[in-house]
């Protein structure tokens, strides 16, 4: 009879020395929960995605004091522009009075220790649903969307963000944004950029969510978001973020995404986070109806495999339940 030099299956025979090699731990502290705002009363189900509503302000203070409750950190806010409200050159992005502003300024004054975080971009404000201003073209033009995102940034900060977060993918607007905020005096304003966003169609439930899915028809973002073929070109992108002053930079979409994030975390070892996208939720929420899935353990396990690809934190649409059922374990 052979036996095996060496048994692995050792440390894993018990409860106690499998909790004593484990090298990866999930907590709420990792979590950060992307909300949608309308300007509406009370709340709309997103019917793509299972289990999140689009908010007022007031349901917002609501969700907001759960999240605290829990310890999430952070929120990151999404606002849905009626389509009346969008225009060709997404003026009502920075508008003192608009709808994020407005979100921003009632959650800092009711709970000013929970994180605030901004989407920095133009796609919910543009007729055309485009993260940027277009040229005669078509094409969506660089140096003049980052003006835009630079007024933006702006007046999400002087709401009392305290993170904004592009998620445009525009070159360079990173330095821009930095120094803009540091001319204001916001000195203080985190930057999180949306370093490698790749133009994936894991997108779709939350252009759904944010009605620029009409907008867009069959439009896509291939000039400015990445091509999901690349790697070495995340690593040119988030290094590029980095040196224009971002503070912490992600990756997006997640799961299919975790060979990048280790990567970037591995060669600049900088705060990285992942965003577990929309279409990921939608997959393990549509699972889960079926009977295929258990919902609760592989949304665990999903969120544990960001960490130990080397993410700090995650945003995900599960961060509620998530930070229910680690608190239930
Ligand atoms: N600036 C747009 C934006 N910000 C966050 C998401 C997607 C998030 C998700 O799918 O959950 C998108 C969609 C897009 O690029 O079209
Ligand atoms: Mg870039």
């Amino acid at each position: 009879m052979a036996y095996p030099d060496t048994r692995p299956r050792r440390m894993r025979r018990d409860a106690f020395s499998r909790r004593l090699m484990r090298e990866t731990v999930l907590t709420a502290d990792d979590l950060i929960y992307p909300v949608f705002v309308h300007e509406s009363d009370g709340r709309a189900p997103v019917a793509s995605m299972p289990g999140v509503e689009r908010l007022s302000i007031d349901e917002l203070l609501r969700v907001a004091e759960a999240a605290s409750e829990l310890r999430i950190p952070a929120l990151a806010l999404f606002p849905v522009t009626a389509p009346e409200a969008k225009s060709l050159d997404a003026a009502a992005a920075w508008y003192e009075g608009g709808l994020a502003q407005r979100a921003v300024r009632a959650l800092k004054s009711r709970f000013p220790e929970l994180g605030v975080i901004t989407d920095v971009a133009l796609d919910p404000y543009t007729a055309h649903g485009q993260d940027g201003l277009l040229d005669d073209t078509g094409y969506v033009v660089n140096d003049a969307t980052v003006d835009a995102l630079v007024k933006q940034a702006l007046s999400h900060a002087a709401a009392g963000a305290d993170v904004v977060a592009p998620s445009d993918m525009m070159d360079g607007r990173i330095g821009a944004i930095r120094l803009a905020l540091e001319e204001a005096g916001f000195v203080h304003t985190r930057i999180l950029a949306y370093a490698a966003k790749y133009a994936s169609a894991f997108y779709g439930p939350f252009r759904d969510a944010v009605g620029s899915a009409a907008a867009l028809g069959k439009a896509d973002k291939t000039t400015y978001q990445m091509d999901p073929a690349n790697s070495d070109e995340a690593l040119r992108e988030v290094a590029l973020d980095l040196d224009e002053g971002a503070d912490m930079v992600m990756v997006k979409p997640g799961l299919p995404y975790l060979d990048i994030v280790r990567r970037v975390k591995d060669t600049f070892g900088v705060p990285t986070f992942a965003y577990q996208v929309s279409g990921e939720y939608a997959m393990l929420k549509a699972a889960a109806a079926n009977g295929w899935l258990d919902e609760r353990a592989c949304a665990l396990e999903a969120l544990l495999a960001f960490k130990r690809a080397g993410a700090d934190g995650v945003l995900s649409y599960f961060a509620l339940d998530a930070a229910r059922w680690l608190r239930a374990s």
